[in-house]
């Protein structure tokens, strides 16, 4: 079984799979292999220069702060740059699945409803937080401005509008209720994969 794990950013989605991670559930998360991918694809650099300019790269590092600061305000450019990257992660996905060796396995998105990966798996998880905690951590975290912060939010699905297609939440407030959340859920999920 795969479950899909997202949530907006800042929500916490990537310390939920932490827990689940300590439960010897392997997890994929996708935003660090869309990153890896920036780094290590030649076919995915060429492709990115092209649409953002030779300033997209630093020698061989993507300027992953440039590239954000076109694609976060340019809506057609992020569609763009999503089309380059989310084929090559579905792809790099598969071939870690076929690895693994477990009842389920986590595949974590940030933008799991939006993109459409949602379709493909089994169960999908939100996790949620109200904007002001999200904001908080987040600068606490990055040093990001509001601006920059709100720049993605505005790129993503409200919590409203995903719930509606989430089989489970996770309201992320109290770190020790999360642990216990993603306890149950890991039960409720073991369950699932045996009928
Ligand atoms: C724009 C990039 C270079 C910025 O890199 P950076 O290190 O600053 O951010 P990082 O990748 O860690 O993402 C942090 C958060 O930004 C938000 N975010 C990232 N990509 C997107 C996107 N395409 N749409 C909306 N929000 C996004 C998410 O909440 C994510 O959790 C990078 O996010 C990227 O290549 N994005 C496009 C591909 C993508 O969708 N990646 C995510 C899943 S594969
Ligand atoms: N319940 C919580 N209480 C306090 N701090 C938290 C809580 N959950 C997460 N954090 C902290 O908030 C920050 C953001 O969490 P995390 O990186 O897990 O979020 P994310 O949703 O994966 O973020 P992004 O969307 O940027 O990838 C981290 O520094 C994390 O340690």
């Amino acid at each position: 079984m795969v479950v899909g794990l997202t949530g907006g950013i800042g929500s916490g989605k990537t310390t939920v799979a932490g827990f689940f991670k300590e439960k010897d559930v392997p997890v994929y998360i996708a935003d660090d292999a869309g990153k890896r991918l920036l780094e290590t694809s030649a076919e995915i650099r060429e492709k990115v220069i092209a649409l953002i300019g030779e300033e997209a790269y630093t020698g061989k590092s993507p300027n992953r702060k440039h590239i954000a600061s076109v694609v976060f305000k340019e809506s057609e450019k992020l569609e763009a740059l999503n089309k380059i990257i989310h084929p090559a992660v579905a792809k790099d996905f598969e071939n870690w699945q076929h690895k693994q060796n477990s009842a389920y396995v986590i595949y974590e998105a940030a933008i799991l409803f939006e993109a459409g990966g949602y379709k493909k798996c089994d169960l999908n998880i939100l996790v949620s937080a109200n904007k002001e905690e999200k904001l908080k951590r987040l600068q606490a975290r990055d040093q990001s401005t509001i601006e920059e912060i709100e720049a993605r939010m505005n790129k993503q699905w409200s919590d409203e509008r995903k719930r509606k297609l989430a089989d489970f939440e996770i309201e992320n407030h109290d770190l020790s209720l999360t642990r216990t959340r993603v306890d149950e859920l890991h039960d409720i999920i073991l369950k699932r994969g045996k009928n």
